[in-house]
């Protein structure tokens, strides 16, 4: 059974943190196992890699990098329509992504001081592809096209093969994308041999993608070595609906992502108490033919639900920016009547005829998107992750002489005579 709450009851906040608490995705026993495999990576480099390879793939990888002709070899066994939906895809992820450039700036304020800003590319980042309990050739596009996009020169692309099986399908979305530098590692030690480097993989300068509470925790703790995007773990998603929503579509959608980890979470806000009980009828029947059950049951049943609320447009939101999801969808006739009260969430998507699933795959923004509360301080993978800003700052000598004295009082005040000697040389000099 999936858990019911209601906003009504006296106890309503304190077990809405007990079901926040329900994702471990941030579980002290994760954070301190993960430490482990870090000071492992960092400590035995390649060795330390094939040992943890061994032990959670359940395979020797004797050599850790994938060929452009292994993959290549892969790719080609890919089904051709398997890898036109690809393309497509790539193309509609492509476009919404370049709209997301920025422009570089330059002008000349009042007191004639140029100022502006530039745009550059990282150098070096490592593309985080999962692969524990499904594979994700979509990640693949996700995770590359906004770097490509940047312009970014070195892409390195890890992802775990278990058992030693290459998919096939997530090699042809590497050769889309111009990616040629892979290896056949995941987990914690994927993300440590990126940001540490070892004997065969050399470190980048930042690390994206989504994973399991194991990536999602290394994320965290390599963290100010090198940059990450976001904590993207394991998938969420809150569905907020009136009673006019067919409850299979509803029940599909709260599955979509139950099914990706057993730490998923998914959550029904309604203003219906018997459209909950259809809702959680649909499920079951959905859950007794799903090929996933295991996982998505384990996801359901323990982390999920359904939440009764007294009116979808007031305290319903305040349940929403609570949870700040990753997804939300508004299944409602006038999601626009919603959006303004909506305050944290990484993808909003709107009205009864957007499933969640068209942003996982074609719609074209990012699906690596923040969980476990992260949409309260951050957003999806974007373009402007791989690029940083420079200032641009040029005074000429006539409009030193106006904001130079300004800055001379500011060091004095501060105590830092070179500062405030930096400044007065140069009206000095052009005094004389
Ligand atoms: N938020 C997002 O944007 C987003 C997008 C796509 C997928 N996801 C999530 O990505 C995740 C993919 O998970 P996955 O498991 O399929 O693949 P994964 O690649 O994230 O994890 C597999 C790796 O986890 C490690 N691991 C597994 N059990 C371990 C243990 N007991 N101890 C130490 N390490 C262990 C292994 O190294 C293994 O290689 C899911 O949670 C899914 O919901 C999130
Ligand atoms: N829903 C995932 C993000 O949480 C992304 C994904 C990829 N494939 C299917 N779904
Ligand atoms: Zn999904």
């Amino acid at each position: 059974m999936v858990q019911r709450l209601t906003t009504a009851a006296a106890d309503f906040d304190g077990q809405l943190t007990t079901l926040l608490s329900r994702k471990q995705e941030a579980s002290p026993a994760v954070a301190e196992a993960v430490r482990g495999i870090i000071q492992q990576v960092i400590k035995e480099g390649d060795g330390a890699l094939r040992d943890l390879t061994r032990r959670f793939d359940s395979h020797e990888a004797d050599s850790l990098a994938i060929s452009v002709a292994e993959r290549d070899a892969a790719a080609d066994r890919a089904s051709p329509e398997a890898v036109a939906a690809l393309e497509a895809a790539a193309a509609r992820i492509e476009t919404y992504h370049r709209k997301q450039m920025p422009d570089d700036e330059l002008y000349t304020d009042e007191e004639g001081v140029t100022l502006g800003w530039r745009w550059t590319p990282l150098e070096a980042v490592g593309l985080y592809v999962p692969g524990g309990l499904a594979s994700y050739p979509s990640s693949v596009l996700m995770n590359a096209i906004p770097p490509r996009v940047a312009a970014v020169p070195r892409m390195v692309m890890v992802v775990p093969t278990p058992d030693g099986q290459i998919n096939p399908l997530v090699m042809a979305a590497a050769r889309i994308c111009g990616i040629e530098e892979i290896y056949r590692i995941g987990g914690a030690q994927a993300v440590a041999a990126l940001a540490y480097g070892t004997e065969t993989i050399a470190s980048v300068d930042k690390i994206v993608g989504p994973g399991n509470a194991y990536v999602a925790a290394a994320k965290r703790e390599v963290f100010g070595h090198v940059g990450i995007d976001s904590i993207a773990g394991p998938s969420e998603i809150v569905v907020v609906s009136d009673n006019r929503s067919p409850a299979p579509w509803v029940a599909a959608d709260l599955l979509s992502q139950a099914e990706h980890d057993p730490s998923s979470q998914s959550i029904l806000i309604t203003d219906d108490a018997a459209f909950a009980d259809a809702v959680e009828g649909a499920a079951e029947d959905l859950l007794a033919v799903s090929p996933r059950e295991a996982i998505t049951r384990r996801a359901w049943e323990q982390n999920s639900a359904l939440i009764v609320v007294r009116r979808l447009g007031g305290d319903g939101m305040e349940v929403v920016n609570r949870l700040a999801p990753e997804h939300l969808e508004l299944a409602v006739d006038k999601p626009e009547d919603l959006l303004p009260s909506i305050r944290h969430a990484g993808a909003i998507f709107l009205g009864r005829h957007t499933p969640e699933a068209v942003g996982d795959y074609v719609a074209g923004p990012n699906h690596v998107l923040p969980t476990a509360r992260a949409a309260r301080f951050s957003s999806g993978l974007s373009v402007a992750d791989f690029l940083k800003r420079s200032s641009l700052i040029g005074c000429s000598a006539e409009s030193l002489e106006v904001i130079g004295p300004l800055a001379m009082t500011l060091a004095e005040k501060e105590g830092l005579w070179a500062h405030g000697e930096s400044v007065r040389q140069r009206l000095e000099d052009r005094g004389q």
